[in-house]
């Protein structure tokens, strides 16, 4: 597969990732059934597919990740509120998806900080967990989201049992936010149908790391998707020829995805080792999979200072987090590191005394606009 060498550089997110020749050509011979009723063939292999891969009975195409998670976890609230969603607090379903926990599924959220710092485990969820026992004072908690990979980070598969073993016990349900779980099947090296056997419901990205340029595949039960395409529906979800780009995901998943996965994995250990051994930069998290964190407060790097730089050696990251997906050109990777290089010895001259919450994302974007470097929010 020859990808194009638009994201060669774009460190920013694997959500850069650009269509490829193969993806594209697939457009042609795309279905063009409408999707709504259930007619378009390329869609409904994509859900079958994905489905088969991570052992679920079915499965839901939707337009994002964010959709598929937010109708994902709305539908396993089949019961009335008042109600709670537990989660890490960094998880994307609480920090980046706008509220829709509050909005649409009218639920309270218990952020919880992992105890190890890395991954939440049943002793945390036990800890938090707000009991359904009448007493009306709480928003009992109905269902546990788990983010694989989280900031990179990967849940061991014991404690994944751990969990599953709770909510069953207390009657609770179990979502995978799956943005990246495609990347925890290669560094756990399992098959991805022993995720169909924990989780009630997992939110499967295609539009990450595998590649595609949109969607996800939300799996469940059947008559748990026939119930969130109801809530799809309702989000304006319904969308028509989804063949269109249903095509071009199944391009992205096509036997062999593990080794552009693992690429991504092999350049970020050479980041990691360079960042920690060479530059001696503290970071966040441990690098496991494709992403490296670097923790800028404790370094004194100034976010955009670190942005500039990387853009002087022809390359885009967006602040501490540096992402690497398998459109990364290898060879940018030392212009990567000269510009991380020059950030640190800047950063020595002129530390920098964060204010506020660290982003990780940022609602603005920096590039070179005839001949010099210009910040604007999108
Ligand atoms: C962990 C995680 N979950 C969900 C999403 C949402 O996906 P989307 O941007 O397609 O809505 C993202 C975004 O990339 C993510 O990083
Ligand atoms: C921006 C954020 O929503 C996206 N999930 C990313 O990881 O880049």
């Amino acid at each position: 597969m020859q990808p194009y060498h638009s994201s060669s550089n774009d460190f920013r997110s694997d959500t850069f990732t650009t269509p490829t020749k193969e993806m594209l050509e697939a457009v042609q011979f795309s279905s063009i059934g409408d999707a709504v009723y259930n007619e378009d063939i390329n869609t409904i292999q994509l859900e079958k597919t994905v489905a088969d891969i991570f052992g679920k009975p079915a499965g839901l195409f939707c337009c994002s990740g964010t959709m598929s998670n937010q109708i994902g976890i709305r539908t396993l609230l089949n019961v009335q509120p008042p109600y709670s969603i537990l989660c890490d607090y960094r998880a994307h379903i609480y920090t980046h998806e706008a509220a829709g926990l509050a909005m649409l599924s009218q639920a309270m959220v218990t952020p919880v900080i992992p105890k190890n710092g890395n991954y939440l485990t049943v002793e945390d969820i036990q800890k938090w967990v707000i009991k359904n026992d009448g007493d009306i004072h709480g928003a009992p908690t109905f269902v546990i989201s788990l983010e694989q990979t989280l900031h990179g980070m990967v849940t061991p598969f014991d404690e994944l049992i751990r969990i599953k073993k709770f909510c069953i016990e207390n009657n609770l349900k179990l979502h995978c936010d799956g943005a990246r779980i495609w990347n925890a099947c290669v560094k756990q090296n399992i098959d991805p149908k022993k995720y169909g056997t924990i989780f009630d419901s997992i939110s499967v990205c295609l539009s990450k790391s595998m590649g595609a340029p949109i969607g996800s595949v939300l799996l469940g039960s059947a008559n748990f998707i026939k119930k969130a395409n109801h809530f799809k529906k309702q989000v304006g979800g319904g969308i028509r020829q989804s063949g269109i780009i249903s095509s071009m995901a199944l391009v992205a998943i096509q036997p062999g995805w593990e080794n552009k996965l693992q690429y991504s994995h092999d350049l970020a250990a050479e980041m990691n080792d360079y960042l920690v051994n060479e530059l001696h930069v503290p970071l966040e998290s441990p690098t496991e999979t494709s992403f490296v964190f670097i923790d800028l407060q404790t370094a004194k790097i100034n976010p955009d200072v670190l942005v500039k730089k990387a853009l002087k050696y022809g390359c885009r990251v967006m602040g501490g987090r540096i992402a690497f997906h398998y459109q990364i050109d290898r060879s940018l990777l030392n212009n990567l590191k000269m510009a991380l290089k020059e950030t640190v010895e800047y950063s020595k001259k002129y530390p920098f005394d964060h204010a506020g919450p660290t982003q990780i994302y940022r609602s603005e974007s920096t590039d070179i606009i005839n001949g010099d470097i210009q910040t604007f929010k999108y």
